[in-house]
């Protein structure tokens, strides 16, 4: 797996062979007596420790707020974001063009596999034009809505950014949420029309739509092929020419934005920072604005894409921080660090990401709780997204309910603590977080509040202790050719969704704006409209509040004995029928089942529900029962 830091190591090990074999073949010799033929083979050794040594010692005081610009790449899923990324790597140097760079910056292992960013990340380019040296500080953001939250933090570092749109697919649903986040934080944005190469590109379609949706005249479009690096020299340009630089002063007190954070089991938490005001050196006293709690600062640097250590990190720069922060509560992303001794008002931080869907997590074996309570909490640092309270279950144990943006999001952490902490788990069936109003002052005591939320379907109270249930609503917007607008609309109504609005964004394709329940769109609707329009359609949400509904507790008993793990909410007997199987998650259930049968070996084989054995693995397919497709 690929980590800032194994790459790091990979680096120093890579010298440490390299000036072994020189040393064999003669080549450190002539640092102490150059002879004239080994002298040249020494200038291609010094190139290399003095290539080290300036990886030591950039000068960041060089790089002016002025020559400063720090931008964002924002677009609907697969337009191109990380290619572009690519190239501009390339361009300025900061990666061999020679080499055949295929989504650089998407560094996880889930994120190569899925073919999606599913994280942020940050690379420092230095870029010569017109006789100035340039820094820009690029963030490649991911496209899936379940991943918007990544886009907004992000964005906060940033002054501006490049919104990418497909020639032949336009406008999409997430370019236009991804735009509205930008222009909400008042960013410029650069429309960017990528993949021209392509055999039904349209760009002028393309430059049309964007006029009509955004208001960003045609002629500021940037045409060009990620692909083939056509006009890639523009973007940086107009990175130059239409991104102001920070607003931000030196000489002020250091005001650091910590805007995301990754855990590194030797060095513990390294923090991404955004540097508002001020300056920061290794060696200095840093506080933190959230936990109060005073650190030395080990390391600071850019990320080059990899690390790269500098002196010092100034007003406007964008890199990352490393202090002695060991325990995963400390490095809080949204938080405020500034000097000892030199206090400031924390920054406004960030709107905590707010769980869609909720699921129970459990240990395959109780043996292994304490390894994935572990796993799950360096996990969490690394997508502070995740919400985490402890849970139990009769037939499973002790485990946790874990809350995520979306299922896609759910079925990445899953995949993440495979692969990274080597941890399989049992999960249990999503469900979304319903509320209940409580009916007497009693209840309202006993639960200590009026208005309860419910993430634990077992949990649901009954409906004599409630005056009304409510459900979570979500306002969607569906992009779709038109020749699918009926199809779509009869899809929407199916999952009691009302219209709130319907536009065309050009001659054929339509904009439509349904509120949806979220519970009706969680699991499978996506796939739904993909499959009606031939793929052709787009969805993107954002969260609309609650609204009162008609919720029914659905129990299955085994034997007459209730069985908790397995209860349903559901809108109403009709619907329960279709929806108890669409909302059975099944993953990739192959590899999980695989995992399971290993992990199961020599372990207790039957759980005891009431008074009758089931069998373990039983229990667990039920829960994982495939969706009815
Ligand atoms: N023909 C063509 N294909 C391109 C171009 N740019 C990107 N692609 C392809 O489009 C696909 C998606 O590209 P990515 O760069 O991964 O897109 P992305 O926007 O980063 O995707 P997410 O991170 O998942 O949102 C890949 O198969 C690329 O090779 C282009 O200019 N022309």
């Amino acid at each position: 797996m690929w980590t800032p830091v194994s790459r790091g190591r990979w680096h120093g090990r890579a010298l440490t062979v390299w000036a072994t074999a020189a040393a064999h073949r003669g080549l450190l010799e002539p640092r102490r007596t150059p002879s004239r033929g080994a002298a040249a083979k020494s200038r291609t050794l010094d190139r290399l420790y003095s290539s080290a040594d300036r990886k030591e010692k950039i000068d960041m005081s060089r790089f002016s707020v002025e020559n400063t610009r720090n931008f964002s790449i924002i677009a609907h899923v697969d337009h191109g974001k990380s290619t572009l990324a690519d190239r501009l790597l390339e361009l300025t140097g900061t990666i061999d063009k020679t080499k055949n760079n295929k989504q650089v910056l998407d560094k996880l292992q889930v994120e190569r596999e899925r073919g999606i960013t599913v994280k942020a990340q940050t690379a420092s380019l230095f870029y010569n034009c017109d006789g100035k040296q340039y820094l820009l500080n690029l963030i490649d953001t991911p496209g899936h809505v379940d991943f918007s939250y990544e886009v907004s933090r992000s964005l906060s570092a940033c002054q501006g950014v490049l919104l990418v749109v497909d020639a032949n697919e336009g406008i999409q649903a997430q370019t236009v949420a991804n735009f509205f986040l930008a222009f909400e934080a008042q960013l410029s944005v650069i429309p960017v029309i990528n993949k021209i190469d392509l055999k039904n590109a349209d760009p002028a379609r393309v430059e049309k739509q964007i006029e009509k949706v955004f208001d960003i005249p045609s002629d500021e479009c940037i045409k060009i092929s990620a692909k083939l690096g056509t006009n890639i020299e523009r973007v940086l340009q107009a990175v130059i020419e239409r991104i102001p630089p920070p607003k931000v002063h030196r000489k002020n007190p250091l005001k650091a934005l910590v805007f995301d954070s990754t855990f590194d089991q030797y060095r513990g938490v390294i923090a991404n920072v955004a540097l508002f005001d001020g300056v920061v050196s290794k060696g200095d006293k840093i506080i933190s604005a959230y936990t109060k709690k005073t650190y030395e600062v080990n390391e600071v640097g850019v990320l080059n894409p990899n690390e790269q250590p500098t002196h010092k990190l100034y007003a406007g720069q964008v890199g990352y921080l490393i202090a002695g922060m060991k325990d995963v509560t400390e490095a809080q992303i949204g938080d405020t660090l500034y000097l000892h001794k030199q206090p400031v008002e924390p920054l406004p931080g960030f709107k905590s990401a707010k769980p869609m869907v909720f699921a129970g997590m459990y240990p395959i074996d109780q043996s292994e709780y304490n390894n994935l309570k572990s796993a799950v909490e360096k996990l969490t640092i690394n997508d502070s997204s995740v919400t985490v309270h402890r849970d139990s279950s009769l037939a499973l144990g002790a485990g946790w309910r874990l809350g995520f943006l979306g299922l896609l999001h759910m079925e990445v952490f899953n995949q993440r603590l495979e692969q990274e902490y080597n941890a399989s788990v049992i999960l249990t069936t999503p469900t979304v977080p319903y509320k209940a109003v409580l009916s007497s002052a009693k209840l309202i005591k006993e639960y200590r509040e009026k208005e309860i939320t419910i993430i634990n379907p077992a949990q649901f109270p009954d409906k004599s202790k409630v005056t009304e249930y409510l459900e979570p609503v979500i306002l969607g917007t569906i992009i779709t050719p038109d020749e699918y607008t009926g199809k779509v609309m009869m899809l929407c109504q199916a999952r009691r969704a009302v219209q709130k609005n319907m536009m065309y964004i050009d001659q054929n394709r339509v904009m439509l704006k349904y509120l949806f329940p979220l519970n009706e769109i969680v699991v499978d609707f996506y796939d739904s409209l993909k499959s009606l329009s031939s793929g052709y359609a787009s969805f993107d949400y954002e969260d609309a509040g609650y609204q009162t509904a008609e919720l029914v507790k659905m129990d299955i008993l085994l034997n007459g004995n209730h069985v908790e793990e397995l209860v349903t909410i559901v809108h109403n007997v009709k619907a329960y029928r279709k929806n108890v199987l669409a909302k059975c998650y099944g993953g990739d259930i192959t590899r999980k089942m695989k995992l399971l049968k290993r992990q199961a070996e020599g372990k207790k084989k039957l759980r005891k529900i009431g008074n009758i054995e089931v069998p373990k693995d039983a229990f667990i397919k039920v829960l994982r029962t495939q969706p009815d497709k």
